[in-house]
C-alpha cells in the first residue's frame, strides 16, 4: 500500500469543529503501513473528542475506500491533556481583536474595515465578523450586498460558510436578513446570532478575527466576551471630548475585573479635515487630543489618526475601502500605520499577560 495514497486519501476527512480536513491541520503522526496495517495517532482537541467516533470511522472509511483490505488502527491522544484550560471556541483562530467605541457614527466599522485589511496585506490570515446587528455595515463596505452565505452538512449539522472578500472570510447579520429587519432583533435572539457566528460558522485558520462591535455597552458585547477569548480590544474615537466621554464608559466595561480584555490602544478617526484639492492642510474641525487622551487614560497608545477625507467615505460607500486603493496613499499610509501598530501591540499583550478567559458571569 502506498503511504502518500493514504494520505490523499486522510486529506478527504473533515474535522468538524474547524471544518477543515484534518491532514492541513496537523492532526495525524507516527503514520506506518506494514502489510495490510496502516497504524498512525490521531491527536484531538477536547473539543474535537466529541468527535472522537465519527472522527475514527470517517478515517477507516477514507482508507478502506481506495485499499478495502487495510486493517485501520487510530489511536486517539487528546492534545490539551494536562492543559489547565484548552481553548475550545475557535481554536484555529490565534487572536480575536475587538473595535470598539462609545458613541456611534465616529467610523468604528470604517476603522474595523480597513484596519483588517491592512492586517491582511502584512501577508496575515484575517477574518472578519460583523457584531454590529443593529446597523451591519460591512455588506456594503465590502460590496457584498444581497450575498447570501451557503449551508452546508458538516458531519450532519448545518454549518455556514462565510463569504469572502478578496481572500478574507467575513460574516454579517447583513448577509442573512435585510439590514432594516435588524433592529427587530432582541436579548436572546442577538446572542443566538453572535454564537451562530462564532460556532456555527466554518472559520479556516486564522491570525486575526477582527470584530466589529456595535457602538456603546450592552448585550451583545457581553455576549461575545461570554463566548471567545478575545484578545485585546481597539477603541476608535473622534478627538472632540463627548466622544471621548462616551468612549471611556465603552472601554471601562472591557476593564471590568471580570471581564478583563486588555485595550490595545486607541484609533483617532477624523483627527482632521483634508480637502481633495489642498492634500497638505489640516483642519481641525473637531479639536484635538481626543485620541491621545482616552490612549493614556486606558494605559495604552494611539495606534493612529485618520483624516476625515471624501476618498475614506467613498471607498465604504463604493464596496472598496481605500485601502484597497491607490488614489489616497496618505489615507491608505494611516491605516497601514494602525496596522502595525496594532500587530506590535498584540506581540507584546501575548507575551506579557495570560490568554483572555472566556467571561463565566451570572446573568
Ligand atoms: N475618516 C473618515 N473620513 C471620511 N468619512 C469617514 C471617515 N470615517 C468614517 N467615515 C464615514 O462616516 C460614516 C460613518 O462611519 P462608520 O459607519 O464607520 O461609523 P460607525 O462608528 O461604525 O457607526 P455605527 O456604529 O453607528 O454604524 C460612513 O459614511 C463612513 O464612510
Amino acid at each position: 500500500m502506498d503511504k502518500s495514497k493514504i494520505v490523499r486519501a486522510l486529506a478527504k476527512v473533515i474535522d468538524p469543529t474547524t471544518g477543515q480536513d484534518i491532514i492541513t491541520r496537523s492532526m495525524i503522526r507516527d503514520l506506518e503501513v506494514e502489510g495490510n496495517n496502516v497504524n498512525f495517532t490521531l491527536e484531538l482537541s477536547s473539543l474535537e473528542s466529541k468527535h472522537k467516533q465519527d472522527l475514527n470511522f470517517a478515517c477507516i472509511g477514507a482508507i478502506q475506500e481506495v485499499y478495502p483490505e487495510a486493517e485501520v488502527n487510530v489511536h486517539m491522544v487528546s492534545v490539551n491533556a494536562g492543559a489547565s484550560e484548552p481553548t475550545t471556541v475557535l481554536p484555529q483562530v490565534k487572536n480575536i481583536i475587538a473595535v470598539a467605541s462609545g458613541k456611534g457614527g465616529v467610523g468604528k466599522s470604517t476603522v474595523a474595515v480597513n484596519l483588517a485589511l491592512s492586517l491582511k496585506q502584512t501577508g496575515a490570515k484575517v477574518g472578519m465578523i460583523d457584531a454590529d446587528l443593529y446597523g451591519p455595515s460591512l455588506p456594503t463596505m465590502l460590496g457584498l450586498q444581497g450575498k447570501r452565505p451557503t449551508v452546508q452538512q458538516v458531519y450532519g449539522k448545518p454549518r455556514i460558510m462565510p463569504l469572502d472578500y478578496q481572500g478574507m472570510p467575513v460574516m454579517s447579520i447583513g448577509f442573512i436578513i435585510e439590514p432594516e429587519q435588524a433592529v427587530v432583533l432582541r436579548g436572546p435572539r442577538l446572542a443566538g446570532v453572535i454564537k451562530q457566528f462564532i460556532s456555527e460558522t466554518v472559520w479556516p485558520d486564522l491570525d486575526y478575527m477582527v470584530v466589529d462591535l456595535p457602538p456603546g455597552t450592552g448585550d451583545i458585547q457581553l455576549t461575545l466576551v461570554q463566548s471567545v477569548p478575545i484578545t485585546g480590544a481597539v477603541m476608535v474615537t473622534t478627538p472632540q471630548e463627548v466622544a471621548v466621554v462616551d468612549a471611556v464608559k465603552a472601554m471601562n466595561m472591557f476593564l471590568l475585573p471580570q471581564v478583563n480584555v486588555p485595550i490595545l490602544g486607541v484609533v483617532e478617526n477624523m483627527a482632521w479635515f483634508t480637502p481633495k484639492e489642498l492634500p497638505d492642510n489640516k483642519y481641525f474641525l473637531f479639536g484635538e487630543g481626543g485620541g491621545k487622551k482616552l490612549a493614556r487614560m486606558s494605559n495604552s497608545m494611539l495606534l493612529g489618526q485618520i483624516p476625515l477625507v471624501q476618498g475614506i467615505r467613498e471607498g465604504g460607500d463604493a464596496g472598496r475601502p481605500v485601502v484597497e486603493r491607490d488614489d489616497d496613499p496618505i489615507s491608505k499610509d494611516a491605516f497601514r500605520q494602525v496596522a502595525q501598530n496594532t500587530l506590535r501591540q498584540v506581540a507584546i499583550r501575548n507575551e506579557m499577560i495570560a490568554p483572555t478567559q472566556i467571561v463565566k458571569m451570572k446573568q
